[in-house]
C-alpha cells in the first residue's frame, strides 16, 4: 500500500499516476466487449450459451435453461431461516422506504390567464436489471436495483445475472422472490447486457439497464449506451477516507478493506494530515488483510489500488479528495458536518466513526449502486429517476396565445422559420 506525502517533490506525478489507476481504462477491454456485443446482436441466444459455457462454466441445454424459475425463487424464500429472512426484510423496508422519498412528482401550473404548464412522470415500459454474480453473489444489489424500479411503477422487470457452474444463491434467489421478479436469467458480464441491449430469443429488450459489474458490464453499458439508457458507469468498488486524529486505526483499515475484497480492480484511498494515523493504518490493514476469507483478492487490490496521503492541513485532504470523487466517502472527524459544505464530489457520504461504509452496502437505505473511476463527477446514485422519465405539459388559453404569441412570432421569423411563425400567428387576435 502507497504511503504518500503532499510535501514531497514528486506529490504530484505520484498523485497523477494514483488517478489514472483508479480511474478505469476502459480502453483496454473495449476491443474483447465490442466483440461480445457484436457476437450477441448477430446470433442472440447461440452466442449466450457459448459465452456462458466459457466464463460461467457450464453447459446451457436448451433456451428455457437460461430462465430462472419463479418456483426456485419462492422455494428459496421459503427454505430462508428466520433470521436471515427478517434481515432481508428490513432492508427491504429500509431501502423502500428512502426510495419513496426521492419519487418526482406530475404537476400542473395554473396561470391565471388560463395557461397551464406542468411535468408528467412516466415510468419506462421496461427495465433490465444487472446483478453481478462472477466473484461473489449480490442479493443486495438485487434490492437495490429492484426497489427503486418498483417505487417508480415499472410494470416489467427483467434480471440478469451470472450462475457460475449454473448455481445461483439461495439468498438471491429470495430477494427476488420478496421482490415479486417474474423475469429472470442465468447470463453474466457482457453478453447479458448485449442481450438486454438488443434483445435474444429468449431475453427481452429493455428500455434501460441499471446495475453494477466489473469492467467488462460497465464497459459494455457504455458501449450500448444509445441504443437504450443506462443509469451510469458502476464498475470496480472504491472506498475513500478522511480522517483525523481522532479516528481509530484498526477501523480505518477495514474499512478500507471492505471494498478492496470485492475486486482486484477495486481501489482505496486514505487521506489525513496525521502522520501518526496514516503509519498505524497501514500496519492494521497487513494485520487485518491475514484474518479474510478474500484475502487474495484484497491483497491484489491493495497492493495495486490502495494509498495513503498524507496532507498539511484537512483542506488539502478534501481537495484532493474531491479530486478522486470516489464511489463512497467516509468522513471519520471529530466533527464530520464540518466537511460536508467542502465536499463536492463523491458517490455516497458516511459521515461519523460509527457510519462504516458497509451499513449503506446493505440496509441504510439510500442505494448502493453508485458511480466509480471518478464519474461521481457528473453522475449521482442510482434512484427512482432512472426508471422514470418527464414529458412536459403546455396548454395555451386564448388570452395566454395572444400575451406571448407575438414575441414567439418574431423570434420564429428571425430564425426563418415562416410555418413556425404563421402556426402562431395565425391564432392571433387581430
Ligand atoms: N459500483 C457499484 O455500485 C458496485 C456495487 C456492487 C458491486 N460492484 C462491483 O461489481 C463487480 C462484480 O464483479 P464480478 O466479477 O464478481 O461479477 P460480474 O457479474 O460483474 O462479472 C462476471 C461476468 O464477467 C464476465 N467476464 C469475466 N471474465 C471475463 C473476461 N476475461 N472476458 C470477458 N468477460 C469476462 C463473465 O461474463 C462473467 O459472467 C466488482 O467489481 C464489484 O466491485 C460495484
Ligand atoms: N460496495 C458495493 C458497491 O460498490 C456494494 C456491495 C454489495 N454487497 C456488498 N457491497
Ligand atoms: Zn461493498
Amino acid at each position: 500500500m502507497l504511503l504518500l506525502k503532499t510535501n514531497e517533490e514528486n506529490f504530484k506525478a505520484q498523485f497523477d499516476e494514483l488517478l489514472r489507476r483508479g480511474h478505469m481504462d476502459m480502453d483496454n477491454v473495449s476491443k474483447i466487449v465490442s466483440g461480445i456485443i457484436a457476437e450477441i446482436k448477430i446470433e442472440g441466444n447461440e452466442a449466450l450459451k457459448r459465452h456462458i459455457e466459457k466464463f460461467d462454466k457450464w453447459h446451457v441445454e436448451n433456451d428455457a435453461s437460461l430462465e430462472v424459475s419463479t418456483d426456485a425463487m419462492k422455494k428459496a424464500y421459503d427454505a430462508l431461516d428466520a433470521k436471515l429472512r427478517e434481515a432481508l426484510e428490513l432492508a427491504y423496508k429500509r431501502i423502500y422506504a428512502y426510495h419513496e422519498k426521492l419519487m418526482p412528482k406530475s404537476w400542473l401550473d395554473f396561470e391565471d390567464n388560463g395557461t397551464v404548464l406542468g411535468q408528467k412522470v412516466t415510468p419506462v415500459d421496461r427495465a433490465g436489471l444487472y446483478i453481478p454474480g462472477g466473484k461473489a453473489a449480490y442479493p443486495s444489489s438485487l434490492l437495490m436495483n429492484a426497489i427503486p424500479a418498483i417505487v417508480a411503477g415499472v410494470k416489467e422487470i427483467v434480471v440478469c445475472t451470472p450462475a457460475p457452474h449454473n448455481e445461483l444463491n439461495p439468498l438471491l434467489l429470495a430477494a427476488m422472490h420478496l421482490c415479486g421478479i417474474q423475469k429472470a436469467y442465468k447470463v453474466g458480464g457482457a453478453s447479458a447486457i448485449a442481450a438486454m441491449a438488443y434483445g435474444t430469443g429468449s431475453i427481452p429488450k429493455v428500455d434501460v439497464i441499471t446495475g453494477p459489474g466489473n469492467i467488462f458490464v460497465a464497459t459494455a453499458k457504455k458501449l450500448v449506451f444509445g441504443e437504450v439508457n443506462i443509469d451510469m458507469i458502476a464498475g470496480p468498488s472504491e472506498i475513500g477516507v478522511l480522517a483525523d486524529a481522532s479516528a481509530n486505526p484498526h477501523h480505518l483499515a477495514i474499512d478500507l478493506l471492505s471494498q478492496a475484497e470485492h475486486d482486484e480492480m477495486a481501489s482505496s484511498i486514505l487521506i489525513t494530515p496525521s502522520l501518526e494515523i496514516a503509519e498505524k493504518t497501514r500496519d492494521e490493514v497487513y494485520a487485518w488483510l491475514e484474518t479474510l476469507e478474500r484475502k487474495a483478492i484484497a491483497e491484489v487490490s491493495i497492493k495495486e489500488r490502495g494509498a495513503i496521503i498524507v496532507t498539511s492541513s484537512m483542506d488539502e485532504a478534501v481537495d484532493l479528495m474531491n479530486q478522486i470523487a470516489p464511489e463512497h466517502l467516509e468522513v471519520v472527524t471529530s466533527h464530520p458536518f464540518d466537511l460536508l459544505p467542502r465536499i463536492r464530489h463523491a458517490g455516497a457520504i458516511f459521515m461519523g466513526a460509527y457510519t462504516p461504509e458497509p451499513i449503506g452496502d446493505y440496509i441504510a437505505g439510500p442505494n448502493h449502486t453508485l458511480p466509480t473511476g471518478g464519474t461521481a463527477k457528473f453522475y449521482s446514485p442510482l434512484g427512482v429517476e432512472n426508471f422514470l422519465k418527464r414529458s412536459s405539459i403546455i396548454s395555451m388559453s386564448k388570452q395566454g396565445l395572444d400575451e406571448i404569441g407575438e414575441a414567439c412570432a418574431l423570434l420564429a421569423h428571425t430564425e426563418g422559420l415562416g410555418a413556425h411563425e404563421a402556426s402562431v400567428r395565425v391564432r392571433l387576435k387581430k
